[in-house]
């Protein structure tokens, strides 16, 4: 079967969050289940300076969307990939979606129409010699793939719109539906309109023949007002078509035993071998060498993190007796409360901004615990990562945290199941509280070697899930969907 995965960002190639990470592995893991699928990403500067001699133009637009652009075929670390060459529209210096200040960029409607348009023309067989038999879409910005599928002339392949995180939407004012060149009927509730403007994901909602999103707990949460942002009513007028798979992780990638970011590897039996990247940690962060449980954060800075209930909170824990070291960029403001934090507290809260992966992998592999305290999270794979790491998850009890990590509670520790620790989420003093439990079992040496033992039992592999996602796609082929 042969699927075309159309996504914004894609791990190793460009990446601003999780959904990169899913992107990047579900291909290699649904191979196994004798899918092939071909990636399509807008050709950012830098892919087009990975293209190679062997990379090949499989169709040309002399204008889309304002300017000549191409479909280039490339196979990249082994990712079979289609971009889409558009230089007036991904050629230029900053990230995915904005500038380096951090704006959006203004023609970010045009962009990913664009973008869309044209994987609309890859489903509808305009590459030579191949046709997926489903699509499957990733986010606002490849929502519009589905639109253009729905209202084309040419018959459609079923498709899959999974939804990354419902908060973001792209949404645009009525006024760009001209230049959609979609036919007028798609401007109605039943189509791409949406509280009178143009809303993509939402046309991707309406237009897939089956949505996901990435863990159960979400797909629940998404259907009540207080979690839907607006698509509840859709959603649960879908409600037969809606499932919830959950992410898995790229063990390879993340694999202590062999992480090349480490100072050194180590495996469950040789936990003792932590202490080296706690070591480098701790000169890194600026962190008194004391012995002290270290909690580190790796996450985009922002309200739906929580971050600003941590921020808070940062006193308490410190007081506590708790390290704090966070690697994190987003909200200017969030950045500034914990740089503040950290020279208030001097050697027990240390703080690195910006995005560094290699930083990433070694506070999994030498902290003692990953605290991800989100208001909301679709599926959450930092505590994946912890979990395979053996650093000790603590979140908050909603979404995929919720599917994904066994609560440290008396019974669940004496019967050796525990895996983490969660507390309510939007509550500072829960948060307290859970580093308040869990420097009680830090303390107690064999019982925290026993959870993070535990932890790292978990299977987070991508096996079930992309045997999920291959069930889906077959059922939808043989439905003639
Ligand atoms: N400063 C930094 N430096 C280095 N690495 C950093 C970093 N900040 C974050 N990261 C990395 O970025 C990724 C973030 O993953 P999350 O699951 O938190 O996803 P995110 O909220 O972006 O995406 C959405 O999509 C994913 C995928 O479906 C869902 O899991 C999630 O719930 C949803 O909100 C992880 O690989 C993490 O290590």
């Amino acid at each position: 079967m042969q699927v075309l995965s159309v996504a914004s960002e894609m791990f190793p190639f460009i990446k601003t969050g999780g959904l990169a990470d899913v992107t990047g592995a579900l291909p290699h893991a649904l191979a196994s289940h004798g899918i092939f699928v071909r990636s399509m990403l807008p050709c950012y500067p830098a892919l087009k300076s990975r293209l190679s001699a062997k990379s090949s133009i499989a169709h040309r637009y002399n204008d889309l969307f304002g300017g000549p652009a191409s479909i280039i075929e490339a196979q990249i670390e082994g990712h079979h990939l289609l971009l889409l060459d558009a230089p007036h529209l991904f050629e230029r210096a900053g990230g995915a979606y904005g500038d380096d200040g951090g704006g959006d960029w203004a023609d970010n409607w045009a962009r990913f129409a664009a973008f869309a348009r044209a994987a609309a023309d890859v489903a509808a067989g305009e590459i030579k010699g191949w046709k997926p038999d489903v699509v499957h879409a990733h986010d606002w910005q490849a929502a519009m793939t589905l639109a253009y599928m729905r209202y084309d002339e040419r018959p459609a392949a079923p498709s899959v719109m999974t939804v990354h995180n419902l908060a973001f939407q792209g949404r645009f004012p009525a006024g760009i539906f001209p230049q959609l060149k979609l036919p007028p009927e798609a401007m109605a509730i039943d189509g791409v309109e949406y509280f009178g403007g143009v809303g993509y994901l939402k046309a991707g909602l309406q237009a897939a023949s089956v949505i996901t999103s990435v863990s159960p707990t979400y797909v629940q949460e998404i259907r009540t007002p207080e979690f839907g942002m607006g698509l509840d009513g859709l959603l649960n007028g879908r409600e037969n078509d809606l499932f919830g798979i959950l992410n898995g992780i790229d063990t390879s990638d993340w694999d202590p035993e062999t992480d090349r970011h480490l100072a050194a590897t180590y495996s469950a039996r040789t936990l003792q071998r932590r202490a080296a990247n706690r070591r480098v940690l701790l000169d890194r962060f600026q962190l008194d060498d004391d012995g002290s449980p270290l909690l580190c954060v790796i996450s985009r800075l922002t309200w739906q993190k929580g971050m600003d209930i941590l921020a808070a909170e940062i006193a308490r824990i410190v007081g506590l007796g708790a390290q704090l070291a966070v690697l994190g960029s987003g909200d200017s403001a969030l950045e500034g409360a914990f740089i503040a934090a950290a020279s208030r507290h001097h050697g027990r809260v240390g703080v690195v901004t910006g995005y560094d992966e290699a930083l990433a992998h070694l506070l999994q592999g030498g902290a003692d615990a990953i605290l991800i305290p989100s208001r909301f999270e679709p599926c959450g794979l930092t505590q994946l990562y912890g979990l395979r790491y053996g650093c000790i998850p603590m979140v908050s009890r909603t979404g995929g945290l919720a599917d994904t990590i066994i609560d440290a509670n008396h019974a669940a520790l004496s019967a050796g199941v525990a895996t983490g620790f969660q507390f309510n989420p939007g509550s500072g003093d829960a948060i307290v509280e859970a580093v308040h439990r869990l420097i009680a079992v830090h303390r107690n040496r064999s019982a925290w070697t026993s959870l993070q033992r535990q932890a790292m039992k978990t299977d987070v592999s991508w096996n079930a899930s992309a045997s999920e996602y291959a069930q889906l796609f077959r059922s939808l082929v043989s439905s003639g969907e």
